[in-house]
């Protein structure tokens, strides 16, 4: 099931990189993700911390999401202090393995003067991760809960020696296996990287898969990939004009009692009736979106 909230595309920006991170909010993303993780070499980590807290501090109309190194690595410690103090929307743990990583970042946010109510996102990139993300999911807790899953194929790939080719079949039944476990649990999950930054039609026939897998968005690289991500996870006119169809047919009272309708040669039950009114509420939630000013002048919650 398709979160209300619109994450049709993440885009993630380097944290060192300053000319990006000054962009990033303006680009129409849904959400971005400040990196300061992979993207950032070790001798430029310090300055990533600080110009991510910098942007942080100014309002914006996408959910802002900081990813920290792992807290085995020698900067996980110090980012996370700086994540929490910059208080974005959530931090994303990257390379997670299991429930018991996430309890560790909690506690460590615990253990931290002033620690407030934030929300963890996690990497799921490694063998052990695609083979028991239930694990993952089910750890749970009310002030730092776990809210979305974020697929990373590049690590995945690294790990396992399986390649990402055209349609991505080897990898087609770990990332069906994290939906899986994204659903049971309630969370929000987001497809990973396309790295061919100059194949157009490559990209939108990964992000139409991932879309069709039930993926809520993808994440991004570049901003020239942000336009066809959101095209391809928003419905299209004929997809909301069926909605709204569907809808309306159960809305009649002939229909009342009734679970299956024909409408239009098809069969359509309730369930359908239920798909297409979550359809029509997440374009609205589109449309809220993207009349928000670049700062969320309108407020975020609105959406
Ligand atoms: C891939 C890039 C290094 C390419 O950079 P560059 O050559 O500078 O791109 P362009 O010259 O085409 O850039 C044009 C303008 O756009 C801005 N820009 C570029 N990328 C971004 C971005 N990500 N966010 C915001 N703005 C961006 C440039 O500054 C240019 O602006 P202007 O000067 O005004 O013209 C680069 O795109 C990049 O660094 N991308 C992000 C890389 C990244 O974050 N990687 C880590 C995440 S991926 C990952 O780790 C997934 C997972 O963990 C896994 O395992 O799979
Ligand atoms: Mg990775």
């Amino acid at each position: 099931m398709s979160s209300v909230v619109p994450r049709r595309t993440a885009l993630y920006v380097p944290g060192s990189h300053a000319r990006a991170v000054e962009k990033a909010p303006h680009l129409g993303a849904d959400v971005v993700i400040f990196d300061l993780e992979d993207a950032v070499a070790p001798d430029a980590k310090a300055e990533a911390r600080r110009r991510v807290a910098e942007a942080l501090a100014a309002p914006a109309g996408p959910e802002r999401v900081i990813r920290i190194n792992g807290l085995d690595t020698p900067w996980g410690a110090e980012d996370l202090a700086a994540a929490v103090a910059a208080r974005p929307d959530a931090i994303l743990i990257p390379k997670v393995s299991s429930g018991a990583e996430v309890e560790r970042v909690r506690a460590a946010i615990r253990a931290m003067d002033g620690a407030a109510a934030i929300s963890l996102w996690a990497m799921i990139e490694t063998p052990r991760a695609v083979l028991n993300p239930l694990d993952i999911a089910a750890s749970r807790d009310e002030m730092l809960p776990l809210a979305a899953f974020v697929l990373g194929l590049n690590d995945l790939s690294r790990e396992t020696g399986t390649r990402q080719v055209p349609g991505r079949a080897p990898m087609l039944p770990w990332m069906m296996n994290t939906l899986a476990a994204a659903r049971i649990a309630g969370l929000a999950v987001l497809d990973g990287v396309f790295n061919d930054i100059a194949d157009t039609a490559g990209f939108a026939a990964e992000c139409a898969v991932a879309r069709d897998c039930g993926f809520d968005g993808k994440t991004v690289i570049h901003p020239a990939q942000i336009a066809p991500c959101n095209a391809a996870f928003s419905p299209s006119g004929e997809e909301l004009a069926e909605a709204e169809r569907i809808v309306t047919a159960f809305a009649l009272p002939e229909n009342a009692g009734r679970g299956a309708i024909a409408l239009g040669g098809r069969m359509v039950e309730r369930l359908h009736a239920e798909i297409a009114a979550r359809r029509i509420a997440f374009a609205a939630a589109i449309a809220r979106r993207e009349a928000m000013p670049d700062d969320g002048a309108a407020g975020r919650e609105a959406v």
